[in-house]
């Protein structure tokens, strides 16, 4: 049985205990700031976990099932109407479940979620204190006790005085920019051909740092240049995901599904009038309104089955970020019954922002042609509640570090229109974030 018991905590920070889990090498440890919600949160160590190795289809369906039936028989002390607080799920998959596993993501399964056992969730000012223990019947509840006391003390303890991020250094691996832009440049070719109409390409960025990175000081970077993004690190084994997405794949919230189209790209200007004259261009460029539009089309088109009403608005706006701006259209629709967060991330994942259409022949190529392993990148990242709440995020702007070694991932949507040196000024944008959090310029 499950049992979790939640209090109030005081003035703690989800970051501090963040980083107190990261000096003390916890195998799993989780950090997640959404700001739509104003909710921020750390957990540490795993009450429970469900793993899924095997390349099925099947792999959400297998982690709803089980977390049904956990939560089904599970105790809670007391349920705060606070989200993120109590039985919570947190984890994500990979981006194609049939591409063959690089080393580098040894450490992150094909789909894999924890129940933290220690939770600080932090919205308005105030934070509370989730204990979570799965209990298989013959434990010593002294024991139990002294273990979920002295947790309490290291997770809440003062760390002390943050390292200032210091200026780092990184040597870049070689790359084959022109491997790259050829493998553009053919597949805009084959679309205008007809083949697909929309294909992501991605590029991985391998760094290696003269330092160690402080993972909670990048953390604290991104919060500062990223603060519309969902910031967020899954440490699994001391190997850390961790980076700042504004793209939400599916929200689920009591009876409504959420979701934020998100695709077609500029910079940002050096003044505001330069600033406003781009976005103005973006919103009438036709090769990023036929990137958004493929995006909208496919999503709705997905939502329509899950939602009673699904309201579409007509035209996109701007979603300017610190080096970045967008075209996004929000999704909302009313749940039908029997709907899950579950089932339709599954179904819009991977949308064509991060895979292509049509899905699977866009995935196909992605698979045979990127000389890469995605691992979670571009995959779905989030979290569960026991009464069908939770939200999934795409796994982008972030990188994996392991040690002093660091890839980073961005992608660009490839159509028609696409020209190859602009979609890797365009890669080099959307690597910004993690670079200057990384304190690389
Ligand atoms: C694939 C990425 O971004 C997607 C999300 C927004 C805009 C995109 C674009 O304009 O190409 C991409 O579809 C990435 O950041 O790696
Ligand atoms: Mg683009």
């Amino acid at each position: 049985m499950l049992v979790s018991h939640v209090v109030p905590a005081g003035a703690f920070s989800p970051l501090d205990s963040f980083r107190n889990a990261v000096r003390r090498n916890q195998e799993r440890i989780v950090y997640w700031s959404d700001s739509t919600s104003g909710i921020t949160l750390a957990g540490a160590g795993e009450a429970y976990s469900i793993k899924v190795e095997h390349n099925g289809p099947d792999r959400f369906a297998e982690v709803e099932e089980k977390w049904r039936a956990i939560a089904a028989n599970s105790m809670q002390s007391f349920q705060p109407e606070i989200p993120q607080t109590g039985l919570l799920l947190m984890g994500g998959g990979v981006f194609d479940p049939l591409k063959a596993r690089s080393e580098r993501w040894e450490h992150f399964a094909n789909a894999e979620f924890h129940v933290p056992q220690i939770l600080l969730t932090q919205t308005e000012g105030k934070s509370w204190l989730t204990l979570n223990y799965l209990l298989q019947g013959k434990e010593d509840f002294r024991e139990i006790t002294q273990y979920l006391m002295a947790a309490c003390e290291w997770f809440l303890a003062e760390p002390g005085k943050p390292r200032p991020i210091a200026k780092n250094s990184f040597s870049v691996e070689a790359e084959n920019p022109d491997r790259w832009l050829q493998l553009v440049d053919e597949v805009a070719q084959r679309i205008r051909e007809g083949e697909w109409k929309k294909v992501v390409l991605a590029r991985e960025l391998r760094l290696h740092s003269e330092n160690s990175i402080a993972v909670a000081e990048v953390l604290q970077r991104l919060h500062e240049d990223q603060p519309e993004s969902h910031i967020f690190a899954f440490v699994h084994q001391g190997d850390c995901l961790l980076g700042a997405s504004p793209e939400c794949l599916v929200r689920r919230e009591e009876d409504c599904f959420y979701s934020t189209c998100l695709a077609g790209s500029i910079r940002r200007g050096k003044d505001q009038p330069e600033d406003q004259m781009l976005g103005e261009e973006l919103l009438q460029d036709p090769k990023n309104q036929q990137e958004h539009r493929l995006v909208v089309q496919m999503i709705s088109d997905k939502l329509k089955k899950y939602c009673e009403a699904l309201e579409i608005p007509a035209a996109p706006f701007l979603v300017k970020l610190k080096n970045i701006q967008h075209l996004c259209t929000p999704l909302v629709g009313k749940a039908r019954p029997g709907t899950s967060l579950f089932h339709v991330a599954a179904d819009l994942h991977p949308t064509p922002a991060l895979g292509g259409f049509p899905q699977q022949a866009a995935m196909k190529k992605i698979r045979e042609e990127e000389p890469f392993d995605r691992g979670w990148y571009g995959g779905p990242l989030g979290w569960a509640d026991a009464r069908g709440n939770g939200k999934f995020i795409v796994a982008i702007r972030c990188g994996l570090i392991r040690g002093k070694e660091i890839s980073l991932f961005a992608g660009c949507g490839i159509v028609g229109d696409s020209e190859p040196l602009s979609e890797y000024e365009e890669t080099m944008l959307k690597l910004q974030p993690m670079l200057a959090a990384l304190g690389g310029n």
